[in-house]
């Protein structure tokens, strides 16, 4: 038995077709989407994060504001760039690509929350904990589309959740936890005796740990949805958190690449358009 694949390119293709139409509603009513975002630096790999995410936008009609800025940038110099795109009435949203080497909960702070399509602004996170609307964090976001656009049920389903990073892990259970999704959530980290007893029980694994290759088949029950979100480089190439052998035993396998990743910069498009609606009904109630 092989694993069906959870398509994340061919769901961000999908969720590009139906954000076309929302931004030309949105373009129609006068309120024009443009992302900004704030490279520090010249990491090749956040260079093509970027790229792509402007790339992406192109495509469907958002507008793109780009402030690139180098590595020798100080901390007042990117919060400059920050308060610009706070007052640029054409930014509708923004992101500070990490890492960029500074003091990264300053730099969240100081974005205006309602700019803040990486759902990552304190305030955000707040909103989440207390259950009132705000923008979402977009990778654990784009697990969840994810499964649900391949008919995974979450209602009721035991999801274990490996690693307790700040984007993924640890904001995912708020978001299960959701009356809309209704999932347990288990979040297993570095301080958990028995990783393999708690995955073993799971109908849906999320591995968020970085570490490649630490979800095996004999830790997967069969049948269950396993989401490789851990990007790691070995020998130049992506090498995820799910071992190859996990395609034998689940019955559904994200691919990485191809998987999540996609997914997060549907997510980021799909924050863009929804913030910039909830912006103009917020002027027609207004
Ligand atoms: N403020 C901020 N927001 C982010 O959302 C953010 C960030 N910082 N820093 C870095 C991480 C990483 N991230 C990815 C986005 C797309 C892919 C992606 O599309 N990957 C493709 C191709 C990967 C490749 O071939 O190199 C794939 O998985 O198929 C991956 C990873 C966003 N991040």
């Amino acid at each position: 038995m092989t694993a069906q694949k959870l398509d994340g390119s061919g769901t961000l293709k999908a969720i590009k077709a139906e954000l076309t139409e929302r931004v030309a509603a949105l373009r129609e009513q006068g309120v024009v989407p443009g992302l900004g975002t704030v490279l520090v630096g010249d990491d090749p790999g956040s260079h093509w994060y970027v790229g792509a995410k402007h790339k992406d936008c192109a495509e469907i009609g958002i507008e793109s504001i780009r402030v690139d800025l180098p590595g020798t940038s100080t901390q007042a110099e990117v919060e400059a760039a920050i308060d610009e795109l706070n007052a640029d009435p054409a930014c509708t949203g923004f992101l500070v690509q990490q890492p960029t080497g500074l003091d990264e909960f300053a730099l969240l702070s100081r974005v205006d929350p309602d700019k803040d399509v990486d759902g990552l602004h304190p305030v955000n996170l707040g909103r989440l904990v207390l259950g009132e609307e705000g923008s979402l964090p977009c990778t654990p976001l784009g697990c969840i589309e994810l499964l649900r656009r391949h008919g995974i049920e979450l209602r009721g389903a035991e999801v274990v959740v490996v690693g307790r990073g700040l984007t993924v892990g640890r904001p995912m259970g708020l978001l299960l936890t959701r009356r809309s999704e209704n999932a347990t959530a288990t979040l297993c980290h570095t301080g958990t005796r028995d990783l393999a007893a708690h995955t073993r029980t799971a109908d849906v694994v999320i591995a968020a740990a970085g570490v490649p290759g630490i979800i095996t088949a004999d830790m997967v029950k069969p049948g269950a949805a396993v989401l490789d979100v851990g990007v790691s480089r070995v020998d130049g190439k992506i090498a995820g958190d799910v071992a190859d052998d996990v395609w034998e035993t689940a019955g559904w396998v994200s691919p990485n690449p191809g998987g999540v990743g996609p997914m997060t910069r549907a997510m980021l498009l799909m924050n863009v358009v929804t913030m910039a609606e909830r912006s103009l009904a917020a002027k027609a109630s207004a």
